[in-house]
């Protein structure tokens, strides 16, 4: 009866329904969401799929720094502004540099050759390090025996990749993602490819495998 005589009003109510049901199922989503890390396969074709070995190898995130030396930092997005553990990281680790970069269609220009900027497995000279805020992506890093493990990133981790590690980037099929970064002053951006370039001879290499095998 109430839905032949008011079917407008019927059709928002339902909507507002699921839009509220969508908002709280996010909300809760992002509060309960553990980050992933597991062995990927070789295939570089369609990056934005998960990548998984067959059968499936996750690596626990506390092993992932032993295996090598990538940090990870689980952050409160609704309080890290103010609740001292951001803070204490660029503190100790003396970040003074900050800024924020959104990967997206309409953000980056040429879009699809920066992602294939981002997913030529490279090496910088200083650390990497970044606090997702929003999307999400996928950091894949070389372990120490060369292999690559693929890194799940979404809103609230905080990744600190080494100065002298290969690795690489990109968003998921979402294909979007925003990101704090910071850097110990003056940021450079460049990266060494690691086919191409002399990368594997460079000082922040060689420490980096000397550390590796010393142990992290
Ligand atoms: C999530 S930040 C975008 C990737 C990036 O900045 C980088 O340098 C990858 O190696
Ligand atoms: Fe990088």
């Amino acid at each position: 009866m109430l839905s032949i005589t008011f079917p407008p009003l019927i059709l928002n109510f339902e909507l507002l329904c699921l839009s509220v049901w969508y908002g709280l199922q996010c909300w809760f989503c992002s509060l309960i969401r553990m980050v992933r890390a597991w062995y990927m396969d070789e295939d570089t074709s369609n990056p934005q799929l998960e990548h998984h070995l067959d059968p499936a190898e996750y690596v626990p995130i506390e092993d992932v720094f032993e295996l090598s030396g990538v940090e990870y930092f689980k952050l409160n997005l609704e309080t890290y502004k103010t609740d001292g553990v951001l803070d204490g990281i660029r503190k100790e680790r003396k970040y003074s540099y900050e800024d924020e970069i959104t990967c997206s269609e309409t953000c980056i220009p040429n879009y699809a050759d920066k992602l294939k900027i981002f997913f030529e497995e490279h090496l910088h000279t200083d650390e990497e390090i970044r606090l997702v805020l929003d999307g999400a992506g996928y950091f894949d890093v070389r372990d120490k025996g060369d292999r690559w493990i693929r890194i799940e990133v979404g809103p609230g981790d905080m990744l600190i990749l080494p100065s002298g590690i290969f690795h690489r980037f990109t968003p998921d099929k979402r294909m979007y993602v925003k990101a704090k970064r910071y850097f110990i002053g003056e940021p450079v951006w460049v990266a060494h490819n690691r086919i191409g370039s002399p990368a594997e001879g460079m000082d922040c290499r060689k420490e980096y495998l000397k550390k590796a095998q010393e142990g992290f």
